[in-house]
C-alpha cells in the first residue's frame, strides 16, 4: 500500500514507520512516497530527504480558508498515488472534506490514552490530573477530534516527578512501536473500519 506522511515538526513517528516499512523482515504491505508538511525546514522534512522519500512542503498562511489548504494536501496526496495517509505530528485540524474523502485510511497517533486527555496539550493534562499510567493511542482519523476508532494503545508509566519533556521522551519510544503496528494492520487490510465508524478485524 502507498503511504503518504503528514508532519509539522521533528518527525520522529515518521522515523520509525520509514525504519519499520523498509526493514525486510517485516515483510511490509506499507511504502513511504511522499511526506507532507505545513511548515517548512522541520526537521522531519530531513529525516524523509535522508531517506530519499519525496517531501513537499504546504504552507497554511498560503491558503485563504481551511477548505483549501486542505485540498491542496489531498490533490498532492493523490497526485502521488496515496492510498493510506499518516498524521505523524501533523498540527492542523483537517476539514470534514477531507477526512470524509480519506475515510477509513486516516491515521493518527496521539500522545495519551484516549478518550483520556484529548487535544494539543496531552502530556500537560496528564500530569495535572496525576494519573500513574499514560501511554498513546493509534486511530482513525474522524472529524470530531482525537474520537476516531482505536487501533492500537501501548501504556508507560507516569512518575511523580515528571514533566512534560520527560513523559513525551517516554511515551515517544512506545509511539514508536505502535504506529507501525497500527499502519500494518491497515495496509494488511488486517482490519478496516466500517461506514458506521466501527472496526471489523478480519484475521483475529
Ligand atoms: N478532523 C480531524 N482532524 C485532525 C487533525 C489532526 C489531528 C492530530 N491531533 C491534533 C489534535 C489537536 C490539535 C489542535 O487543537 N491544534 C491547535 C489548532 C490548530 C489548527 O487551528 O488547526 C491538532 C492536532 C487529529 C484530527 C482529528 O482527530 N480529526
Ligand atoms: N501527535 C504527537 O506529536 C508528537 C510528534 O512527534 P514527532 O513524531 O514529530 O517526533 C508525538 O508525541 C505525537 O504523539
Amino acid at each position: 500500500k502507498r503511504v503518504g506522511v503528514l508532519i509539522s515538526g521533528s518527525g520522529t513517528n515518521l522515523q520509525s514507520l520509514i525504519d519499520y516499512t523498509r526493514d525486510v523482515s517485516n515483510n511490509s504491505c506499507a511504502e513511504i512516497l511522499l511526506v507532507i508538511s505545513n511548515k517548512d525546514s522541520v526537521q522531519g522534512l530531513k529525516r524523509a530527504k535522508q531517506a530519499g522519500i519525496n517531501t513537499k512542503v504546504i504552507n497554511h498562511t498560503e491558503y485563504k480558508s481551511r477548505e483549501e489548504f486542505d485540498e491542496a494536501v489531498s490533490l498532492s496526496l493523490e497526485a502521488a498515488g496515496v492510498e493510506i495517509v499518516c498524521l505523524a505530528g501533523f498540527m492542523r485540524i483537517l476539514s470534514s472534506d477531507f477526512v470524509k474523502k480519506w475515510h477509513g485510511r486516516l491515521l493518527n497517533i496521539h500522545p495519551s490514552l484516549l478518550p483520556s486527555f484529548k487535544g494539543a496539550n496531552a502530556h500537560k493534562l496528564v500530569l495535572e490530573s496525576n494519573v500513574r499510567i499514560s501511554g498513546c493511542t493509534v486511530h482513525f482519523v474522524a472529524e470530531e477530534v482525537d474520537a476516531g476508532a482505536i487501533l492500537i494503545q501501548e501504556s508507560v508509566p507516569v512518575y511523580p516527578n515528571d514533566t512534560e519533556s520527560t513523559l513525551s521522551e517516554r511515551v515517544k519510544k512506545v509511539e514508536h512501536k505502535a504506529f507501525p503496528k497500527a499502519l500494518e494492520l491497515v495496509a494488511s487490510e488486517a482490519v478496516s473500519l466500517k461506514p458506521g465508524g466501527k472496526l471489523e478485524w478480519k484475521h483475529y
